[in-house]
């Protein structure tokens, strides 16, 4: 039994771990966690409650645990055992942060990750950052799972992010790393930010997958979503920003913000001509409770190949966000920083 004490582990010490493959890799172990019911087997299983949100005047505080037994850590470690984990993330979310002076985040969080045979607390990660990736990762396998897996011609693909905040950034890094894109549109309300990250991915583009890829900023939502053959929304808005008529007739979305509604990014009339698939039922029966349109399933039910990806049309992962995908990733992490301290 250990009686170490819990170590704090700061962004800054985890973003040096940062590896897209083993990133992706985690994101479906947590997303086939959720949708196995056969403890059995050789997949992952979970148990997880749907989150449960404490409003204050200024904001909101989400209280995430989750289990997730028989997951594989690092996917290039081919001999590693099956290992179990528990955590929990308490995140914020107060949305006058960036108004502040000195601006702040307006989501703030921590991962507490816990022994899974003592039930003692083992580190704290901060986990804004973390929080980013795997939200990242979460649409890159829904994308590869509902639109590369259907789509034929790969060699011209377009990319458009709506909405260059934290989350949109995050988005456009990773998929940049980790998808072929010719071109990358980007649309913010205040046009600075996207300008901002222009120049960010601008600096990564020749270290990633896309060295030929053209970046470009637009006026309007409209023009952003143009040609869009996958498309990332990651705003706060509480009133439809992307309708119907904007959209190619095979497109997919990744719908991720919202914050409170967690469906108020698209309009109705594209809820209407859809399939949504989404991360976890147990946390869409209350946050998506109001969602009026075709969701198909989890995402885990079609890495299990229990559910099928509709052949063509208007795809859209409704991401919720759930804790399964912070036990996976913080523990990766986690592993990633005793290995580095031990060498
Ligand atoms: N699905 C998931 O797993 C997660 C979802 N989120 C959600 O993603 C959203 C973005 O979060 P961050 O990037 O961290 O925040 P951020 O503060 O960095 O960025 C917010 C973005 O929303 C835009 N925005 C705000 N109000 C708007 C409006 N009325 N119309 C158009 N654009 C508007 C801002 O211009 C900015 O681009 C939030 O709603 C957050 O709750 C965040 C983390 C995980
Ligand atoms: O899943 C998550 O971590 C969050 N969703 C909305 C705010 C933070």
């Amino acid at each position: 039994m250990t009686t170490e004490q819990p170590v704090f582990i700061s962004e800054n010490e985890l973003k040096q771990f940062t590896d897209w493959k083993e990133i992706l890799h985690a994101l479906e172990q947590a997303f086939l966690a959720v949708s196995n019911t056969d403890k059995s087997g050789s997949h992952p299983y979970s148990s997880q409650p749907a989150r449960t949100f404490v409003h204050t005047e200024g904001g909101v505080l989400l209280c995430m645990p989750g289990f997730v037994g028989n997951h594989i850590v690092f996917k290039s470690d081919k001999t590693s055992t099956p290992s179990s984990t528990l955590a929990c993330k308490l995140i914020t979310s107060f949305g006058d942060n960036p108004k502040r002076d000195p601006p702040l985040p307006d989501i703030n969080g921590n991962i507490f990750l816990f022994d899974n045979i003592t039930g003692k607390l083992q580190a704290t990660l901060e986990a804004n950052y973390i929080t980013g990736l795997r939200t990242a990762a979460a649409s890159i396998v829904a994308t590869e799972q509902l639109f590369f897996s259907r789509v034929v011609d790969k060699s011209n693909l377009v990319l458009g992010i709506i909405g260059t905040g934290t989350q949109g950034e995050l988005h456009a890094i990773g998929f940049l790393n980790t998808q072929k894109f010719a071109k990358i549109k980007l649309w913010n309300r205040t046009r600075s930010r996207s300008e901002r990250l222009m120049a960010k991915l601008s600096d990564l583009v020749p270290s990633t997958l896309n060295a030929e890829v053209v970046i470009s900023i637009h006026g309007s939502v409209e023009e952003c979503c143009k040609d869009c053959d996958v498309i990332v929304t990651a705003t706060s808005t509480s009133t439809p920003l992307i309708f119907r008529s904007f959209l190619k007739p095979d497109v997919h979305i990744n719908a991720i913000g919202a914050g409170r509604s967690h469906h108020a990014e698209l309009a109705q009339d594209i809820y209407d001509q859809c399939s949504v698939f989404i991360d976890y039922k147990t946390g869409a029966k209350v946050e998506l409770a109001n969602l009026k349109s075709n969701i198909v399933g989890e995402i885990g039910e079609i890495l299990l190949g229990t559910k099928s990806v509709p052949a063509n049309g208007i795809s859209v992962f409704q991401s919720i966000g759930m804790a399964t995908e912070d036990v996976t990733v913080g523990r990766l992490f986690y592993e990633k920083y005793k290995q580095a301290r031990s060498d």
